[in-house]
């Protein structure tokens, strides 16, 4: 059965901009009255042009950024409202991989080193050794390997171990922002490959975040587009690819290649998928329903 992870509800994020003698004369809408849920165990793709709101939008989801307005629930708990002690236990439940694995990781630490670090809390030193050791050997990183330092590997191992320190904390959601784009082509796939593995495996659900249009559509089992801070359309992958309504989407993907029709695999269609988002859309007005699931923005931007 189908459960919803995460909803939001008219969720905004603006960023005040100081002009002259330091004043704030204006608002930056980075995320604008922003609704949809995300299912358990469902991919979630985010595209959009650069500056349109997509990591700012992450970021407020995983509570990095104090949401300006709206509502922001996980796990059915609105997390907005509470206090610093009781954000930190669900956000243990969230993780992120970031673009640039060199920059995320200490470089002063060794692969096996980084993945211990997050448990440490949790567990004791023999435990978090354990752990971290098999989730390393998980994602792909063996033997001597994982008491080198992150300048001796590839950017595809760097990648790896991020993934493995995100995952070893066993959360629910992943935020995955832009994960491939800092890597060589050749190597992009195993990657994809192995976010999708771990998902499988471990039940996680991911938010992700790429310009990378083939492969948003290879792992997405539905995408939500933003333009200007505002979700414009949301729907099912193969909706969305091959019937775009909005004037943007449409804009968005022909600048692209056309991709391989056979990667779109996952379409995701179900009845109770499409019923949840329809509840939280359709309190919002201004929204069509163009085919099951699939919903556009009405207004002009
Ligand atoms: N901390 C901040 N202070 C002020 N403005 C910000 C801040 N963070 C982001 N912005 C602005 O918010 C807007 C959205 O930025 P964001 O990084 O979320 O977009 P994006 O779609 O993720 O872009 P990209 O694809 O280039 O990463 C941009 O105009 C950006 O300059």
């Amino acid at each position: 059965m189908t459960k919803e992870l995460i909803r939001l509800e008219n969720l905004s994020k603006h960023f005040p901009i100081k002009k002259r003698l330091g004043r704030v004369t204006e608002t930056l809408k980075a995320v604008d009255h922003v609704s949809f849920s995300i299912n358990q165990g469902e991919t979630l793709g985010l595209v959009g042009e650069s500056g349109s709101g997509k990591t700012t939008l992450g970021r407020t989801i995983l509570q990095l950024e104090q949401a300006t307005s709206g509502e922001l629930y996980f796990d059915g708990i609105e997390m907005t409202e509470l206090n610093t002690k009781e954000k930190r236990a669900l956000q243990q439940r969230m993780q992120i991989i970031f673009q640039d694995p060199y920059a995320s990781l200490n470089p002063k630490r060794t692969a096996l080193e980084q993945v211990i670090e997050p448990l440490s809390l949790q567990f004791d030193k023999q435990e978090a050794r354990q752990r971290a050791t098999d989730m390393l050997a998980k994602v792909g990183i063996e033997g001597e390997a994982i008491h080198k330092y992150p300048r001796e590997f590839s950017g595809g191992q760097r990648q790896r171990i991020g993934i493995a320190r995100a995952v070893v904390m066993e959360p629910d959601f992943i935020l995955c922002d832009e994960p491939i784009s800092a890597l060589d082509v050749s190597i992009q796939a195993q990657i994809i490959n192995l976010l999708v593995d771990l998902q499988a495996s471990l039940g996680l659900t991911y938010l992700f975040i790429s310009h990378d249009l083939s492969m948003v559509r290879y792992i997405s089992d539905r995408i939500a587009v933003m333009y200007l801070g505002k979700l414009v359309e949301l729907g099912p992958t193969d909706k969305i690819f091959n019937e775009p309504q909005h004037a943007y989407t449409k804009k968005l993907l022909s600048a692209i290649p056309v991709a391989d029709p056979d990667l779109a695999t996952q379409a995701f269609n179900s009845q109770q998928q499409t019923q949840l988002n329809k509840e939280t859309i359709s309190n919002q007005g201004n929204w069509t329903e163009v085919s099951l699931g699939h919903f556009v923005l009405k207004e002009e931007i």
